[in-house]
C-alpha cells in the first residue's frame, strides 16, 4: 500500500480559500497512492484559537466538499485531516450555534465521506480548544482493502490507552494528523515511535509547517512500521512523504513477537 503524507505549511499570509484550493492540487498529484494523509486544522491552523468560530464548517462545508473532489477524481482514500466543525445545535436547547469540534474526514476514492473522529482530548489545559471545543467520545476505525485505520489527532498522542483502544478495535494502522509545535518536537517523535512499538502497528503521523498565531510547527512527520523502524521523516518545511507500506508486516510482527497478546490490564 502506497502512502503520502502532506505536510502542509500553515501561514497567515496565505487567505483559508487559497490553501483549500493550493492543497487539493496537492492532492491530485498523489494520482498512485492508496492513501493519501493531510494534517490537523490545516485550514485555519491549529493555534489561531481567534480564528476557530469564524472558519468553523459543517461537514458538508467547502473544505469537505473539496476534499471529496480532490479524493474522487485522485482515485485516493483520503484522510483530510480536521476541520473545525460546526456541529447542528442540541434539539431541544435555545437556538444558538452548535458546539464546535476538532474533526477529522476519511473519504473513499468514490468522494464518499465515509468516517469522521472528533478529537477526544482537548489541548490547550484552560484556554484555547480545551474550552472552545466539545471533546469527541468515539473510537473511530476505518477499514480499508490493505488495511484498518485507527484515527487519532495531535494530543491524543500523548494518551497510549487511545491506541489500545483503537488496537481492541482492530486497527492496524495508526493515523495522526497533528499540528505540533516546534518546542516539543522531541516529544512528538518519541511518542509516534512508542504508539508503534508498543501497538505493534504502523504510524502515520502528519504535521504542519510553518507559523501560525506565533507558534512555529515541528513539522517532522513521521511514517514508523510495527517493529520501530522509521520509514520515511520530513524536515521542517512542507514536504510530501511518500512510503510503501508492506500490511501484511503487522500480522508477523505481531505473530513473531506476541507482547499485545500478553496484556493483563485492559484487555479486551
Ligand atoms: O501535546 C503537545 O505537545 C501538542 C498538542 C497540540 O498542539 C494539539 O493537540 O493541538
Amino acid at each position: 500500500m502506497r502512502a503520502s503524507l502532506i505536510q502542509i505549511g500553515v501561514d497567515p499570509d496565505e487567505p483559508v480559500a487559497e490553501r483549500r484550493t493550493r492543497v487539493a492540487s496537492l492532492v491530485r498529484e498523489q494520482r498512485g497512492s492508496d492513501l493519501v494523509v493531510l494534517p490537523e486544522l490545516w485550514t485555519v491552523g491549529a493555534f489561531a484559537y481567534e480564528s476557530f468560530a469564524e472558519e468553523a464548517e459543517p461537514l458538508d462545508g467547502p473544505t469537505a466538499e473539496a476534499m471529496a473532489a480532490a479524493a474522487w477524481d485522485t482515485g485516493v482514500w483520503l484522510h483530510a485531516g480536521s476541520i473545525v466543525e460546526r456541529a447542528a445545535p442540541d434539539s431541544g436547547s435555545a437556538a444558538g450555534d452548535g458546539p464546535l469540534y476538532n474533526t477529522s474526514l476519511v473519504f473513499s476514492p468514490n468522494g464518499d465521506l465515509v468516517r469522521t473522529y472528533r478529537k477526544i482530548h482537548r489541548f490547550g489545559f484552560d484556554k484555547g480548544e480545551a474550552v472552545m471545543m466539545a471533546p469527541g467520545s468515539e473510537v473511530v476505525t476505518v477499514p480499508l482493502p490493505q488495511t484498518t485505520l485507527g484515527l487519532a489527532t495531535c494530543y491524543d498522542l500523548r494518551f497510549p490507552e487511545l491506541f489500545r483502544a483503537l488496537v481492541d478495535a482492530g486497527a492496524q494502522t495508526l493515523v495522526v494528523p497533528a499540528g505540533w509545535p516546534a518546542r516539543r518536537r522531541e516529544h512528538w517523535t518519541l511518542f509516534a515511535k512508542a504508539r508503534a512499538v508498543e501497538n505493534q502497528s504502523y504510524v502515520l503521523a502528519c504535521d504542519t509547517a510553518g507559523t501560525h498565531a506565533g507558534v512555529e510547527q515541528a513539522g517532522h512527520s513521521i511514517v514508523v512500521d510495527p517493529w520501530g523502524e522509521v520509514l520515511a521523516e520530513a524536515g521542517p518545511g512542507e514536504e510530501i512523504l511518500t512510503v510503501e507500506l508492506d500490511t501484511a508486516r503487522v500480522a508477523k510482527v505481531r505473530d513473531d513477537f506476541p507482547a499485545l497478546k500478553d496484556r493483563v490490564l485492559g484487555r479486551k
